[in-house]
């Protein structure tokens, strides 16, 4: 597959970095891009010679902003469930046998958040900002997104993200534990290169066993993000959804609630 949407770049020997480049988007996804992402990640994910993976994103703006608003009319563009087929990259992030980084340079904000909160460690530049805005925007990660970040951040944290929409800082991202370690914009990948050295020294085998064994406790949850990912199909649908992204392209507030009182009883 021919990559336009990413980069794969082996660096140094035994780490693959997998690069959203998409940087005059702040790095949001397309369908063509989650497809790249899925490519990739099976691509470094069964090379015997990769033993960490590196998933970043281009520029210093932004890690990833989730899904890409200009290609979200209703469904979004691509061949899934709700259009990107994000919930397939979600899993194989989680079933790659070897540990997943995320590399948080900017903003890591609606699925680019979902996606820094599955990787296994997320390491962040003190410049990095990271929050939801699904029912800003008419959406929701009814998944991984939601029930795997409880979690890690306690249920009281996750529905205060979720529900109020907030933007936070690395450093109360590591206070709340969403992410492992924060440090000066400028030595994010000197600490990248340091953490993937360690784990390339330990043994690949009980890592993947470790990995396998983190995610047991929590599989049911790619169930949940099945059946939640048809109902948000139909979400999609409906103008109260509509509102959030016809909102965010013209630069507006969302009046959410014009759509619901209009509802026939
Ligand atoms: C990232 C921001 C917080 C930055 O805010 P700021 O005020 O600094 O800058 P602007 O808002 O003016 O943005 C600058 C520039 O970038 C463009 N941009 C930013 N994000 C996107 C995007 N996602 N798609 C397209 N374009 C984007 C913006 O339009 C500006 O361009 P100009 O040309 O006008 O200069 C802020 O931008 C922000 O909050 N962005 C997030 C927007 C968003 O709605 N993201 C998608 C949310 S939904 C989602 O991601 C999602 C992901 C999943 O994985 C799911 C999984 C399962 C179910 C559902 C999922 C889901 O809904």
């Amino acid at each position: 597959m021919t990559y336009e949407d990413i980069l794969y770049e082996v660096r140094p020997a035994g780490v693959a970095r997998i690069t959203i480049n998409r940087a005059d988007k702040y790095n949001a996804f397309r369908g063509q891009t989650v497809d790249e992402l899925i490519h990739a990640f099976q691509t470094a994910g069964w090379d015997r010679s990769i033993g960490v993976i590196v998933l970043t994103g281009a520029g210093d703006k932004a890690f990833c902003t989730g899904g890409d608003q200009s290609a979200h009319d209703g469904q979004y563009d691509g061949r899934g469930t709700i259009g990107l087929p994000i919930d397939e990259l979600q899993s194989l992030i989680r079933d790659v046998p070897k540990p997943v980084i995320a590399r948080v340079n900017g903003f890591a904000i609606g699925g680019g958040n979902v996606l820094a909160t599955i990787c296994d460690l997320t390491i962040a530049s003190d410049k990095a900002q990271l929050g939801q805005v699904g029912p800003k925007v008419g959406s929701v990660d009814p998944g991984f997104g939601t029930a795997y970040l409880a979690r890690i951040v306690g249920e009281k944290k996750a529905r205060e993200i979720w529900y109020l929409c907030k933007r936070y800082t690395a450093a109360e991202a590591l206070a709340m534990g969403l992410v492992n370690a924060v440090v000066p914009h400028e030595e994010l990948d000197a600490e990248v290169d340091r953490w993937c050295a360690e784990l390339l020294e330990r043994s690949p085998t009980a890592l993947s066993l470790a990995k396998r064994s983190f995610n047991a406790d929590t599989e049911s949850i790619r169930g949940i993000s099945s059946m939640g990912m048809a109902a948000l199909s139909l979400y999609y649908d409906t103008d109260e959804s509509r509102e959030g992204g016809v909102a965010f392209r013209e630069k507006r507030k969302p009046d959410f609630r014009r759509h619901v009182t209009a509802k026939k009883a």
